[in-house]
């Protein structure tokens, strides 16, 4: 049985006054059935570590390098989160596939080195408006999984989250139907990929507008784990109603 799992992606937002949410959230959910996960901006994962008890909540990074260590200025390896207190790491978002020219090649890479420091890698995959428009959807999420997620993925060390770009911060989501085709499809690519078990293992997020009144519809889906939350999970006050749907989903 797959633990579910509300992961919060702050990207570039956040100073050191929004750890009083990271405060809020886990008093309030202290003691979940599910897993939560909050990927602040590194400049915060230390603090945010040394604020959680209990393993309440787990910190994450939202990107990581390739490589060990070196002449990579402004980057972060993943012992480096790994260091700070992190348990996992975001890889392939879209706008890191889109604003930094990231390669699922690349974002493989990350992952094999994030694996290396013991961090679970959420690797995102997902298509645009005009992929799907071109009914190439299926198609797309294929090629990423294929060439982003590396060999030895298992339930331990690997989440997919499947974000269609379109849905960023757009308030437009999928419907029901449309998001279970694409984690139905997922599912049977792990499957075939990883082994039966490997592949039932290994969760599957939905991103994209994901907030508090459309969750728990989202949260019905066969096949979704969980959610990558952007916006939403900024605040307690937004992110708790998310939360307490997932748990509701609970069986
Ligand atoms: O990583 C999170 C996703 O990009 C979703 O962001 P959003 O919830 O603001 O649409």
């Amino acid at each position: 049985m797959r633990r579910k799992l509300a992961a919060g992606n702050w990207k570039m937002n956040g100073l050191k006054a929004e750890l009083d949410q990271i405060d809020a959230l886990t008093e309030r959910h202290a003691d979940s059935p599910i897993d939560l996960l909050i990927c602040p901006p590194a400049t915060l994962i230390a603090a945010a570590v040394s604020r959680v008890a209990n393993d309440a909540m787990m910190i994450g990074g939202q990107d990581c390098h390739s490589e060990v260590s070196g002449a990579f200025t402004g980057d972060i390896s993943a012992a480096m989160l790994a260091d700070a207190g992190a348990g996992a790491v975001i890889l392939g978002h879209s706008e890191r596939r889109e604003l930094h020219q990231e390669s699922d090649e690349l974002i493989r890479a990350k992952a094999v080195m994030a694996h290396q420091s013991g961090l679970i890698t959420v690797v995102c995959v997902g298509e645009s408006l005009a992929q799907r428009e071109a009914a190439s959807t299926l198609d797309i999420i294929a090629a990423q999984l294929a060439a982003s997620v590396p060999d030895g993925a298992t339930g331990e060390n690997m989440v997919i989250a499947y974000e269609p770009i379109w849905a960023i911060g757009t308030g437009k989501v999928p419907t029901l139907n449309q998001i279970g085709e694409v984690h139905d499809f997922i599912r049977a690519r792990l499957e075939q990929r990883f082994g039966t078990a490997a592949g039932q293992s290994i969760r599957l997020l939905y991103g994209g507008s994901v907030k508090p009144d459309n969750a728990a519809g989202i949260f019905t889906v066969p096949n979704v784990d969980g959610a990558l939350v952007g916006g939403a999970s900024l605040t307690a006050a937004d992110f708790s109603p998310i939360i307490e749907a997932l748990k509701a989903a609970v069986s």
